[in-house]
């Protein structure tokens, strides 16, 4: 018989407004606010707005992966093993930061940067596991399109529309760029089971029944197994975020992430004494971020 597909219903919507972050910086915070925790794999989504000398100077990670996508500008990042580069509009830097990262972020020159940074948490068996970058040029990042070409899909993770993503994720991850011409309509498969949300950008596409406008999170249910999106006379662009819960406990302090709260005390420690993937931390000092 044909397997009739079951829409996830909105649970929540939260509209973010702008709060500082890092040094001078803007940041409209979708996951992580006090109304959007506990939507394992994902522990923040930044929207970041940030002009002139602002940034996130030399600061580490540990225990989760930050996936920089950028919408307009161009961010320089620059590591504590040298590790330099740049990124512009619609590329994207996905880093495991594993057993340790010492980084800073931060605009080229005095141009206005903004774009989306996801913080997914990685399984215990992956917190340690050697630092990797997986840096996609736009070019790289695949573009999907709907039978009637109303809707284009950018396919970050996962896949759509039969497109698969070019990056390699440790757990099952769907991140995906969606942008809608008038009276279109946009499904995608999500497994059920899977925490989903999306997060508009511009524009007022319906969910559903739901409407929304800029700068929303949308939650979706769990149970189902697809969601759907249609736009009226207006185009609009959101990204549909999505996952496979990782089902450990979290013990977040700043940028550490991990299991127990020991573990948490040796990250502290291995970060301010140079240990254990942080060698380097004490003796290092960012280019960019100075
Ligand atoms: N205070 C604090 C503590 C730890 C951090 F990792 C950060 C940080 O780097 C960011 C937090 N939101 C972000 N959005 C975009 C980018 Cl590129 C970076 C960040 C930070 F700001
Ligand atoms: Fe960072």
């Amino acid at each position: 018989a044909a397997v009739t597909k079951a829409l996830k219903r909105v649970v929540k919507t939260v509209l973010s407004i702008e709060q500082s972050e890092g040094q001078g910086a803007r940041v409209r915070r979708s996951i992580g606010t006090y109304n959007l925790r506990n939507l394992d794999p994902f522990l923040m989504l930044d929207e970041f707005k940030v002009g002139g000398r602002a940034g996130f100077p030399d600061h580490p990670h540990r225990g989760f992966e930050t996936v920089t996508y950028m919408l307009d500008g161009t961010f320089e990042h620059e590591d504590f093993e040298g590790h330099r580069g740049k990124i512009g509009p619609g590329d994207l830097q996905w880093m495991t930061a594993g057993k340790g990262i010492v980084h800073a972020e931060m605009p080229l020159g005095s141009t206005v940067a903004t774009g989306l940074q996801l913080w997914v948490n990685l399984p215990s068996s992956a917190k340690m596991m050697p630092p990797r970058y997986q840096e996609l040029p736009k070019e790289q990042v695949p573009d999907a399109k709907s039978d009637d070409g109303k809707v284009t899909v950018k396919v970050i993770a996962g896949s759509s529309y039969g497109v698969e993503a070019k990056v390699h994720t440790v757990t099952p991850i769907y991140y995906l760029d969606i942008s809608m011409q008038p009276n279109a309509t946009f499904d995608q498969e999500i497994p059920a089971g899977y925490t989903a949300f999306a997060y508009t950008l511009a524009g007022n596409a319906a969910f559903g029944s739901q409407p929304s406008e800029p700068h929303c999170t949308l939650v979706f249910s769990k149970e189902g197994d697809h969601i759907q999106a249609t736009t009226a006379e207006g185009s609009a662009r959101f990204v549909i975020i999505a996952g496979e819960p990782i089902g450990e406990r979290i013990v977040q302090h700043g940028p550490f992430v991990m299991n127990t709260e020991l573990e948490i005390r040796q990250a502290i420690m291995d970060y301010q004494l140079g240990r254990n993937g942080f060698e380097k931390a004490p003796v290092w000092e960012s280019e960019i971020g100075k």
